[in-house]
């Protein structure tokens, strides 16, 4: 089994995977994945195209059932997929709102506002997320992050899309939900900068 420690023993785990195997189309991606995250660690999933980050991901946020072993979530968990998960039809506002409330009590406006401001889209809570970028989805999809009360975020490739300057917020941001007691565990192709982060490389455990 391969097992991917973090921080000191005198930490909690804030969630763990045991001898986890993953199947997708009839077809082995993974087994005897074994996973400590603790408070304060980053976790980089990194492998080839079609290694099972993305599946691995989802595993450990309850979205689709592993083939085998086992995943303990000690603390509340959000994920952050490629899709972004925003309404077309509604507008900045009112899909801030709605993410927030699948995840706990929806913030009063003037948080949400002070947070749509921190990623630019101060102005724009009345804009329709149909005429939203690609980048500004993004930012959108991660200040519901930001807003919410996990302890865990899993992001699959959440630099995507984002411009320098709003990289180098969410590296922040991921830095203060470190500091704060979060963990995290992220996909990402482009080069992540983020001190004491771990790596698991899926090409290691992946079936051949
Ligand atoms: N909907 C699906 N049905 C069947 N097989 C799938 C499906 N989605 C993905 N797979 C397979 O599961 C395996 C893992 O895919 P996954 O998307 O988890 O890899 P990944 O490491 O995230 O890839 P990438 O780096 O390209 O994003 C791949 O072999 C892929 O072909």
């Amino acid at each position: 089994m391969t097992w991917v420690t973090g921080l000191t023993s005198d930490d909690a785990d804030l969630l763990t995977a045991t001898d986890l195997g993953c199947r997708r189309g009839g077809r082995r991606v993974f087994s005897g994945l074994g996973l400590q995250l603790r408070a304060g660690q980053a976790l980089w999933l990194q492998g080839a195209n079609g290694s099972g980050k993305t599946s691995l991901l989802r595993l450990l946020a309850g979205l689709a059932p592993a083939a085998a072993g086992r995943i303990d979530r000690h603390a509340p968990v959000a994920y952050l997929g490629h899709t972004n998960a925003l309404k077309d039809e509604l507008t900045v506002g009112e899909a801030l709102r709605f993410l927030c409330s699948l995840h706990g009590p929806v913030p009063d406006d003037t948080r949400l506002r002070a947070v749509l401001e921190r990623v630019g889209l101060g102005r724009r809570m009345d804009f329709p997320v149909r005429k939203l970028s690609q980048g500004q989805r993004r930012k959108l999809a991660l200040a519901r992050l930001w807003l919410g009360e996990a302890r865990v975020w899993l992001l699959d490739e959440p630099y995507d899309a984002l411009d320098r300057q709003a990289c180098a917020l969410l590296d922040e941001v991921l830095q203060a939900h470190r500091a704060a007691g979060g963990a995290l565990v992220l996909t990402s192709h482009q080069a992540v900068h983020l001190p004491g982060l771990d790596t698991l490389d899926l090409s290691a455990v992946a079936a051949p």
